[in-house]
């Protein structure tokens, strides 16, 4: 058994989508990245990675590479986990942490857990997702980005 750990930031602007863990949500802003900038499903492949030793998404997709440019990262995370497949791990679980000052993400965590799962192929049992703000301090609690933790386990598999 491995363990993984994944933190990412981005920042929230004017006129992009805000996309978390693969579901688009209703704000007035949204997250500024070469990809999608989704910062949870960033999180989840860093942490996924990490347990397998294989690096991080920088090292996975270059953000100087235009193939990447406005990425969906829940097609990246089912590369990463293809990636995992192949080098003889199954995922174990995840669980992870966005924090967000606004908006209230509590409605859309079933369908991200879902995303999540699908892309790794697991059961949507072992994604779970959380939110909690910074009670309006730092970066995140003045709303100009949401970081995301998450760490996983990974299972060696008997091949
Ligand atoms: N963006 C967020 C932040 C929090 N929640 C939910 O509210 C609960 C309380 O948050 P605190 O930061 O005040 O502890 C938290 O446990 C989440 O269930 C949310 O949905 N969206
Ligand atoms: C997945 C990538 C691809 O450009 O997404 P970005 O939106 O650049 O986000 P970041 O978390 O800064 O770096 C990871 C990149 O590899």
């Amino acid at each position: 058994m491995r363990i993984g750990h994944g933190y990412d930031v981005h920042r929230l602007v004017p006129g992009r989508k805000l996309v978390l863990g693969g579901v688009t949500v209703p704000h007035e802003t949204g997250l500024l990245g070469h990809s999608d900038a989704d910062v949870l499903t960033h999180a989840v492949m860093d942490a996924l990675l990490g347990a397998a030793a294989l690096g991080d998404i920088g090292g996975m997709f270059p953000d100087t590479d235009p193939a990447y440019e406005g990425a969906d990262s829940i097609a990246l995370l089912e590369a990463v986990a293809a990636r995992l497949a192949e080098s003889g791990y199954a995922v174990g679980n995840i669980d992870c942490t966005v924090i967000a000052q606004r908006p209230k993400l509590k409605e859309f965590i079933p369908q991200m857990r879902a995303n999540l799962a699908a892309a790794c192929g697991i059961a949507e049992g072992a994604v779970n997702v959380k939110a909690t703000t910074e009670e309006r301090l730092g970066f995140t609690g003045r709303e100009e980005g949401i970081a995301a933790h998450a760490v996983c386990l990974l299972l060696e598999k008997i091949l």
